[in-house]
């Protein structure tokens, strides 16, 4: 989404972006300080090289000359330090504040709701969270830096070009707008390009990572060659974009380059015949070229810096763009207050006889707002209660899980927790309440502890043990090369769906939700998995409220009720028994779903 830069985008970017640098200030000051004392400095070398020309060929004395290089070596002695000082504050200054937007951007994605996500491809998100942020940081920790140097130069050097000379630097000064010509449209043009350039590379970032992912369909399919074909388009298009934008760059500093040096060919033409004639100082013409060389080279480098902070404008657009996302789902300004954080099981106040209810829902995914998942739908569970949902696929039954997670809103209607409408409940509450174990649990490359801790990070190691063994998955783990050290997820030990979903149950044993949401896995265990999570399943359901996306008999079988959804609705409801009888859809869903099980059974 390439954006035309205009003034009040930058100003719009800007500002935000002081939040991040203000808290440096002093660091500021200080690069600031050693930056002015160098470039005065700097400015006064030339003096010395007047001094030492002038001894050399006009005065041509030895003592006068030793001591004219004497202040030379101090004054090149001081601008070493501040030069030091300068460009370590100012590399710091840029790898803290990188840091720093760096964690702002990541803590504010976390905050987005999951719809946000859908919308904006994760490679794309990781790519403003490396390269944007690199490109920042190397703006403020050094591009701005060479910016204000060279600029103080600049200034500083036509002032003393016009103590120096006045003729010569007329004919300066007439170079230096030719010079700015292109500067200033071909900068325009480099920023635009940045842009587009960046986004690029993030399609390119995002269609790798998929393909990785997916690699096992890739291999399968034997569809090797035309991901090659296809991933070498996109690289090959990042590299044509970036192409464009290096040609202009280049062209940039080149013109400038040009312009300026043959300006001082021409001032030396002028000038030299000026000393041959007489009317100057050999030593006057070195210090003119010396400061004439100081301006040209400023000039230079702001061309190229100028370039450069055009792309890292690029990126903080898009950083502060992100950071500027309003989650549409947060915390209501006074929450509601319910008294116990974290109700223990059977400890619920005594009104709060309903665990969930749903008032004429209606839902649709924002992505497809034409087409209603949940369709006036109402409910009400009781606490304590076990319910079935049973429905065949796209009947609304995981989305009405992910309402009950307050991942989306509804369009219409209200969701209640212990009387509580969701909309007045602080998320963490919320969402601490309500335990999933989900179809496909999710494991992080990261030790056992780590993964069953992450439903209570606070839980003692006897606890988390504790916990496992509740949902059978301690003899297991016990066994696994390095036991609870284990690493598990993506660069670990690879488990079972059932010794996945166990150490998802102990995760959620740990965590104690009174409210506990399963998705009952569709792939058949073995009869030994099988028994397992069956265990651990029902010492997890104990006393809690339950509702289960049920695909097993078992599970149906023991409900208090069974719910029979169908297109968004709620079009049956009664136990197994009664519904058998009442409802067609039910007793053909049995048929097919549970045919296996009864296949198992013998
Ligand atoms: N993220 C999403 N964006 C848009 N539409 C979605 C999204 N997730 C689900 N849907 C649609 O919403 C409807 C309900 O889907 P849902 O996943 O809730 O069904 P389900 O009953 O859980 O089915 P299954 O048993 O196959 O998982 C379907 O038409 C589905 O295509």
């Amino acid at each position: 989404m390439p954006s035309t830069p205009s003034l009040l985008s930058a100003r719009q970017t800007l500002l935000p972006m002081l939040r991040f640098i203000t808290p440096y200030r002093g660091r500021i000051v200080i690069a600031i300080t050693a930056l002015v004392v160098v470039a005065g400095i700097s400015l006064s070398l030339g003096q010395s090289v007047k001094l030492v020309i002038n001894n050399l060929f006009v005065v041509q004395s030895q003592r006068e000359l030793a001591v004219a290089l004497g202040i030379l070596a101090g004054l090149i002695t001081m601008i070493a330090v501040g030069t030091f000082v300068r460009f370590y504050t100012m590399s710091w200054l840029g790898e803290r504040v990188s840091a720093d937007i760096r964690r702002a951007v990541f803590d504010h994605l976390l905050l987005l709701e999951p719809s946000y996500f859908e919308e904006n491809q994760s490679g794309e998100l990781m790519s403003r969270l490396t390269t944007d942020t690199t490109l920042l940081q190397t703006i403020v920790g050094s591009s701005f830096s060479m910016a204000l140097r060279n600029a103080l130069t600049l200034v500083g050097g036509i002032a003393m070009l016009l103590v120096t000379n006045l003729k010569l630097t007329a004919l300066v000064l007439v170079g230096i707008p030719l010079a700015l010509v292109p500067v200033l449209i071909l900068g325009r043009r480099v920023r635009k390009l940045s842009r587009h350039s960046q986004d690029t590379i993030a399609d390119v970032g995002s269609y790798a990572g998929e393909i990785i992912q997916n690699i096992k369909a890739v291999q399968s399919y034997t569809r090797e060659a035309e991901e090659r074909h296809a991933f070498g388009v996109e690289v090959e298009q990042a590299f044509a974009v970036a192409r464009t934008r290096i040609r202009e760059r280049a062209m940039l500093f080149g013109s400038v380059m040009l312009l300026m040096f043959l300006g001082i060919c021409a001032m030396l033409w002028v000038g030299g015949s000026d000393v041959l004639a007489g009317t100057i100082s050999p030593g006057d013409l070195g210090a003119f070229v010396f400061y004439a060389l100081m301006v040209a080279m400023s000039l230079a480098t702001l061309a190229e810096v100028y370039g450069e902070v055009q792309r890292a404008a690029g990126a903080a657009e898009r950083l502060m763009e992100l950071l500027q996302v309003a989650p549409d789902i947060c915390d209501p300004p006074e929450p509601a207050n319910m008294q116990n954080r974290a109700p223990a099981n059977g400890q619920m106040a005594a009104n709060a006889s309903n665990a969930i209810e749903l008032e004429n829902v209606s839902f649709a995914y924002p992505s497809r707002p034409k087409k209603l998942a949940l369709n006036n739908l109402s409910l009400t569970i009781k606490q304590g209660e076990t319910v079935a949902l049973v429905g065949p696929s796209g009947a609304g039954k995981s989305t009405l899980f992910e309402l009950l997670e307050r991942f989306y809103d509804p369009q219409q209607g209200e969701i209640r927790q212990f009387n509580h409408p969701y909309r007045a409940l602080a998320l963490a509450d919320l969402r601490g309440r309500v335990g999933l174990v989900p179809q496909n649990p999710v494991l992080f490359s990261a030790d056992v502890w780590r993964n069953i801790r992450y439903g209570n990070p606070q839980a003692s190691d006897a606890a988390v043990m504790e916990a496992a063994r509740k949902a059978h998955a301690h003899d297991f783990i016990a066994a696994l090369p390095e036991g609870y050290d284990s690493f598990l997820g993506e660069r670990g030990v690879r488990l079972s769906g059932g010794q996945k979903q166990r150490i998802a149950i102990a995760r959620a044993i740990l965590k104690d939700p009174p409210i506990l949401l399963l998705d009952e896995a569709t792939s058949a265990l073995d009869a030994e998995s099988e028994h397992y999570v069956q265990a651990a399943l029902n010492d997890l359901m104990r006393e809690r409220t339950t509702l289960i996306i049920a695909h097993r008999l078992a599970t149906v079988v023991h409900a208090d009720r069974i719910l029979v959804m169908q297109d968004g609705e709620i079009i049956d409801s009664g136990t197994h028994t009664s519904l058998q009888t009442s409802s067609a859809l039910y007793r053909r869903l049995c048929e097919l779903q549970f045919a296996t099980d009864e296949l198992a059974k013998g």
